[in-house]
């Protein structure tokens, strides 16, 4: 298991982060089909260990017992961008993640550092194997270009408008971006990423990371522009 992030990575390793809605993990997974390589959703990572907090009645605000269940956490996460699967000890949590009890309460196990330690081992651990044996991969969070992988050879910090990614959030969880249904989404936006931004910096790129503003760009454009900063790369 690598056990630094100075360790070299195996595969090349595409490093996307952004703040919340703004197309890190669709856009992230389709860039992956498109080359061919493996995708890693960091953020289910943090989603499915505090689904397994939450249903092993630990308490969150107790940073102690959340370090304690990080440590023992059975996690087995999918890597194919065409079948992506979260498992925790066994059971399927792949929708439970996305529910709004799992939103809301997921910053608080993702600020607990010593959880961000133990949960970045896994990450790089899994970069590795999945870049090895698919020749590259995908992997987006908040802090993959510049703590988990901070020399992979593309960094890209995929950000849009707060109204952007509120309007694509709103559409998502309610069918609809009217004055309503954003207000109702705002807090799993905008509050998120507020407290997420304790520990992290994925609003303005570290030095080496490419920004892509998505606010203009309808899916397919966010895509290409990846793959455009890709191709340079490899030029
Ligand atoms: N460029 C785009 N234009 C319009 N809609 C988009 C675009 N990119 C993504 N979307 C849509 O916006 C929604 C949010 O995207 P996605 O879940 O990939 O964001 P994210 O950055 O991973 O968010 P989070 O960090 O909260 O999980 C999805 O419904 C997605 O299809
Ligand atoms: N590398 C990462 C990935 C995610 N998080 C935290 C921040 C988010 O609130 C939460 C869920 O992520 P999402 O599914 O919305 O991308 O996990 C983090 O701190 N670091």
């Amino acid at each position: 298991m690598p056990e630094s992030p100075e360790e070299h990575l195996s595969g090349f390793v595409i490093a996307v982060d952004g703040p919340s809605g703004s197309g890190k993990s669709s856009v992230s997974k389709q860039v992956a089909r498109s080359l061919g390589y493996g995708f890693l959703d960091t953020g289910a990572m943090y989603r499915a260990l505090t689904w397994w907090c939450l249903q092993q009645g630990v308490d969150l605000t107790d940073a102690d017992a959340v370090e304690a269940a990080a440590q023992r956490f059975p996690l087995t996460i999918g890597t194919d961008p065409d079948a992506p699967s979260v498992e925790v000890d066994g059971t399927d949590v792949s929708a439970a993640i996305r529910e709004t009890r799992i939103s809301t309460n997921v910053s608080a196990v993702a600020t607990v550092i010593p959880v961000r330690e133990i949960l970045r081992r896994l990450q790089r651990r899994l970069i590795s194997d999945t870049g090895r044996a698919n020749g590259g991969v995908v992997a987006e969070g908040r802090d993959i270009t510049t703590v988990v992988a901070p020399d992979a050879p593309v960094r890209i910090l995929l950000t849009a408008s707060e109204e952007a990614r509120l309007a694509r959030r709103s559409r998502e969880l309610h069918g609809a971006a009217d004055a309503d249904a954003v207000a109702a989404t705002r807090s799993q936006v905008v509050d998120r990423d507020k407290a997420d931004s304790a520990v992290s910096e994925f609003t303005v790129a570290a030095d080496g990371v490419t920004t892509i503003d998505t606010s203009d760009l309808d899916f397919e454009g966010s895509v290409e522009a990846v793959l455009q900063v890709v191709e340079a790369a490899r030029a």
